[in-house]
């Protein structure tokens, strides 16, 4: 058997996803745990598409410091849960569930503020009984006054079947150093899925990307947002302290792809001075971005889902 001074300091690994009713504050929450711009925050709502994973290392508590251990939080933004009017939104929601599905613990995020809404009855609906570790996660406690905190969380521990209850304020930071402790030690123990050394510029790229998204969905309309996708090709640090980054959107329409371009160019030209502004702010550097547009058919695993869940993706509107 393994002697004392060969066990290793445990490891813990799992997915957290994060359900709530559009504007609770998810990517608020995501962005603040994760330390930098993830996942797209906007105050208009379901900005937020796809899983957005945002990686996280936090050290296990532990009474012995020889033996203290790690865990890596792997955490999965989602859409907002709403009530879906168009048959995008129906694939939006259910994406967002199963993102929840996938996941070791589900965060329930509920505004504060708002407390008990129709979205946030539909959520509990949907939830009960699904056998899902749920944590009720109350935000924005920096807008309500404590005494109506506790009422509120009464009223939903009874909508919920919840393992633990926790405050937060995404915007300010309060509550959660507690919530990232209670979850790295509440994930099952196993190997990490990601190696840490991948993780340095992993937040910087995807944050490229996104940046380039959020653009893309202020500049066009319709379904072109939610049939492009981007990727960061490169990705490197200039000599100078500048960044260069090589970003490709991919569409699955040549239409798609003439509508992102823009007459001369100029479509394509506003979107990327608009994200390297954006980059350059955020990443406290000067940002040479390059935009490529590429038409690649087989991009949309998301669509070969939207048609398996029976969305004709003809209709749109
Ligand atoms: N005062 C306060 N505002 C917050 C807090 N958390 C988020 N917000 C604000 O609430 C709004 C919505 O936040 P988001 O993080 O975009 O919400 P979301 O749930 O990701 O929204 P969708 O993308 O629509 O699903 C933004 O204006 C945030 O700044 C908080 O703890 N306190």
């Amino acid at each position: 058997m393994t002697s004392a001074e060969t066990v290793a300091a445990p490891t813990r690994c799992g997915f957290v996803a994060i359900v709530g009713a559009p504007n609770a504050g998810k990517s608020t929450l995501l962005n603040k745990l994760a330390g930098s711009k993830l996942s797209i925050v906007s105050p208009k709502a379901q900005t937020t598409r796809f899983r957005v994973i945002g990686i996280l290392m936090h050290d296990l508590r532990s009474p012995d410091r020889a033996r203290q251990g790690r865990a890596q939080l792997l955490l999965v933004d989602t859409p907002g849960i709403f009530k879906p009017k168009r048959k995008l939104d129906r694939a939006m929601v259910a994406a967002a569930w199963t993102g929840s599905d996938d996941a070791d613990i589900t965060l329930v995020l509920v505004d504060a503020r708002s407390g008990v809404t129709e979205g946030v009855r539909d959520i509990a609906h949907r939830l009960h009984g699904s056998g899902r570790r749920l944590w009720l996660v109350l935000n924005k406690t920096d807008l309500v006054p404590r005494p109506r905190l506790l009422p509120l969380t009464a009223e939903l521990v009874a909508l919920f079947d919840v393992e633990r209850t926790l405050m937060v304020s995404a915007r300010s930071g309060e509550g959660l150093d507690d919530l990232l402790d209670d979850m790295a030690q509440a994930l099952p123990e196993g190997p990490f899925l990601y190696p840490e050394d991948d993780l340095t510029d992993l937040p910087d790229r995807l944050l490229a990307a996104e940046m380039v998204r959020e653009q893309i969905f202020l500049q066009t309309h319709e379904e072109v947002p939610y049939a492009a996708t981007v990727e960061t090709e490169n990705f490197k640090e200039q000599p100078d302290g500048s960044v260069r980054i090589e970003a490709t959107i991919y569409v699955s329409r040549a239409g798609h792809k003439g509508i992102l371009i823009g007459d001369k160019g100029s479509r394509i030209r506003s979107i990327g001075e608009k994200a390297r502004h954006g980059l350059a702010s955020l990443l406290e550097r000067p940002v040479h971005l390059f935009l490529n547009v590429k038409e690649r058919a087989g991009w949309d695993e998301e669509r070969a889902r939207l048609r398996a869940l029976g969305l004709d993706d003809q209709d749109t509107r």
